[in-house]
């Protein structure tokens, strides 16, 4: 395990709308940690796919995901903590981003596709319609026990779900 002056960094996973960013920039704070929008390191051509209403393939996925392993590998080897978002939606995704470096923590956010609903219903300004849930839903794989993630749901207030989140990584 990690020393308490070791970096460590927390990717928050989950299907669009789940609260990655808005969960992620706050623990960031609360940690005192850096954030890195996982979001914006999509290349151009990623963004305008699912801007369209077209879910991304593996293949779309590929460069992103080497993307975030970069940061990640950029905050570690710099001695630096992070948080960063990263929907993560299956194992060999994770497998990528995670890999052997044993400070890469993965914070779940499940909730039931009603609420995420929802939620994506309300929220404006973003590029990745709605109509994509499905199709997010149905490429999730959620972790399993042997990735050890810190799972929380959705439901109640951002503040609660931080709170939680942090409890488990200061265990
Ligand atoms: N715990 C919460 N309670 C109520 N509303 C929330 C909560 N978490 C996030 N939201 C709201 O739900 C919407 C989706 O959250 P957010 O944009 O953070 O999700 P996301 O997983 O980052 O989405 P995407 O992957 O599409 O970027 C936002 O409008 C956000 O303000
Ligand atoms: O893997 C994917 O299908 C995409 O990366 C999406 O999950 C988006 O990044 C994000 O969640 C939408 O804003």
């Amino acid at each position: 395990m990690s020393s308490p002056n070791s970096p460590r960094v927390v990717i928050v996973m989950g299907v669009s709308g789940c609260g990655k960013s808005t969960i992620a920039a706050m623990l960031a704070g609360r940690m005192h940690w850096e954030f890195e929008e996982g979001d914006a390191l999509h290349p151009p051509a990623n963004v305008a796919k699912m801007a369209s209403g077209q879910p991304l393939n593996d293949e779309d996925r590929a460069p992103w995901l080497e993307a975030v392993a970069a940061q990640i590998d950029a905050w570690r080897t710099t001695g630096r903590s992070g948080v960063i978002t990263c929907s993560a939606l299956k194992r060999r995704y994770r497998d990528i981003l995670i890999g052997d470096r044993p400070d890469v923590r993965l914070a779940f956010l499940k909730g039931s596709k009603e609420v995420i609903a929802n939620r994506l219903a309300a929220r404006q300004g973003h590029f990745m319609p709605a109509a994509l849930l499905d199709s997010q839903l149905a490429t999730l794989e959620a972790p399993s026990e042997d990735e050890h993630p810190i799972t929380v749901e959705i439901g109640p207030r951002p503040e609660v779900i931080v709170a939680r989140i942090a409890e488990q990584l200061e265990q």
